[in-house]
């Protein structure tokens, strides 16, 4: 079994206990660091909503979500029951001040302990909700608060509730979850990278020729159609996930591994991306809505279906960018971003493409060679590079793959991204999560591009489920003469 370090009791509050996220990522993830031997039963996790739940009927709720959502580790009843037994509910309003504030007073005696807030609500809850805690005095000096993504809707509500959480908490005890920084294989860009200098010698224009980041999901709206109908791809997945994603690939070495040394380089290329006009919106953003079509050899309905309406909203559930990050490092190497819901397969990649031979000598040049990094599913690389085609009859040379699969070379069972995050904001070791700057950043970027479809600018394209989005996305890259990694024969 692998080493694990044993945290010392914590209080970890969960607003918003009912809901989605809590029951398919938070608790499950709880279990499993619970089974691993991170942490006992003297732990407590207290879970709050306003639903008008006793806390056995709440641990029964749990117990269905755990066996559906961690089966492997839900079977082991006795794990199961242990782990129960630290989780409580409290049925509170965050939002009434006259609410059960005083039940949750009582459950919270202990101010020495490790105290964390996890407000997985509505954002627009957040700073109401610390302003809440405040006044009812249950925030410690050992007390953290994390804040779920989208941290706002815009620029100017982000800062809203970062100006309004930090009335009460100071930027230190603040950690904005981003679950993609806690994927093994957005943190393994750390040790490609600066662990490997050869490989940080191509890391640049001078090598690639341009680099695409592409978040793929089969999946539709499902149950959370009403929060993604306001919110879109943009919001959803762009602002955050994908801009984080591209910072740690696309950043300078930091000075080391603190959270703020890592912040700041990865804030320098927030800051350096190419701003963007309503013409460059035009001719560099696509954003598209999945209509009915085939995923897995099933008919799968369009987005207006998913949602029960009979007509579909303005909501893009696709968005593909071709930008560029104004530095000398990355300044000739466009990078392209892509997501969407309902697309031909589940992945989550990076690939960096070499650049050509400036003067070949082969006949048969294939196809430069590149750096594919896969985060999801199935981590691992592959780095293809022109070899000799082996045997006699001529000199050919022809594409073959180097390929780590996570899988077949580490042997230890890794945590996924929640277990990791969770854990991290218990021990208080914040760099995996974002500071106050970054998220603003992101939304200066992303703002124009929202502000320009708002008017109008750019249609909203149709794609069938089950494609790779609107046919418009080829020719984003085909005009710098690139093409998408499902396009590459070898
Ligand atoms: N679901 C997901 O996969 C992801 C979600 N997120 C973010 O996490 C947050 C939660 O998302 P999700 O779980 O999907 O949302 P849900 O709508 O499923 O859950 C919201 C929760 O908040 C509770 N709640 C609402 N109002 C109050 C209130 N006034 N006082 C106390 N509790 C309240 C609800 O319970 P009740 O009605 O009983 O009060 C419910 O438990 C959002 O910010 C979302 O953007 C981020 C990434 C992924
Ligand atoms: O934050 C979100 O992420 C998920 C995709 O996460 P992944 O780990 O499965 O890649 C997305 O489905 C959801 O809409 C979004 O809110």
């Amino acid at each position: 079994m692998a080493h694990v370090n044993l945290i010392d009791p914590f209080d970890f509050i969960i607003f918003g206990a009912t809901g989605d996220l809590t029951m398919r990522k938070l608790l499950p993830a709880f279990l499993r660091r619970f089974h691993a031997g991170e942490f006992t039963q003297d732990a407590r996790i207290i879970c709050i909503a306003r639903s008008a739940h006793t806390p056995d009927k709440f641990r029964q709720q749990v117990r269905q979500a755990l066996k559906e959502f961690a089966p492997d580790t839900a079977k082991d009843a006795t794990v199961l029951d242990r782990f129960l037994g630290s989780v409580t509910y409290v049925a509170l309003d965050a939002t009434k001040p006259d609410s059960n504030w005083d039940e949750l007073k009582d459950a919270l005696k202990d101010q020495a302990r490790t105290r964390v807030y996890y407000l997985a609500t509505a954002p627009a809850l957040y700073a109401p909700l610390c302003a809440a805690l405040a006044e009812h005095k249950l925030i410690t000096r050992a007390t953290r608060v994390v804040l779920e993504k989208p941290i706002g809707v815009s620029l100017k509500t982000a800062t809203q509730i970062n100006d309004g959480v930090g009335r009460f908490f100071p930027e230190e005890s603040i950690y904005r979850i981003d679950h993609y920084l806690g994927k093994e294989g957005v943190q393994n860009l750390l040790a490609l990278r600066f662990a490997n200098p050869a490989l940080e010698k191509l890391w640049s224009s001078d090598a690639i020729a341009h680099v695409q980041i592409t978040a793929a999901e089969t999946v539709g709206v499902g149950s959370r159609g009403a929060y993604y109908d306001e919110s879109g791809a943009m919001r959803d997945m762009v602002q955050n996930h994908l801009l984080q994603v591209l910072c740690m690939l696309a950043m300078d070495d930091p000075a080391s591994l603190s959270a703020d040394d890592l912040r700041n380089e990865k804030l320098k290329v927030l800051n350096a991306l190419r701003p963007m006009t309503p013409d460059m919106v035009r001719q560099n953003v696509i954003r598209g809505q999945y209509t009915a079509g085939r995923i897995e050899n099933k008919d799968v309905p369009g987005y207006a279906e998913d949602l029960g309406h009979d007509r579909a909203t303005n909501t893009e559930t696709f968005v593909a960018i071709r930008t560029k990050i104004r530095t000398s490092r990355w300044g000739n190497t466009p990078f392209y971003l892509r997501t969407g819901k309902r697309m031909a397969a589940k992945t989550t990649e990076i690939v960096l493409q070499f650049r050509p031979q400036v003067w070949p000598i082969f006949t048969n040049t294939p196809s430069p060679g590149r750096l594919v990094i896969r985060i999801a599913p199935d981590e691992g690389l592959s780095l293809v590079l022109a070899s000799k085609d082996p045997g006699a009859g001529g000199f050919r040379v022809r594409n073959a793959a180097l390929n780590i699969s996570y899988e077949n070379q580490f042997t230890m069972e890794y945590q996924d991204s929640y277990e990791r995050l969770l854990l991290d904001a218990v021990r208080g070791n914040p760099a995996l999560f974002i500071r106050r700057d970054e998220v603003e950043a992101s939304w200066r970027w992303v703002e124009p591009i929202l502000s320009s479809w708002r008017q109008g600018l750019s249609p909203l394209e149709p794609y069938p489920a089950g494609s790779w989005g609107p046919a418009s996305t080829r020719a984003l890259l085909a005009r710098d003469g690139a093409m998408w990694h499902e396009d590459m024969l070898t």
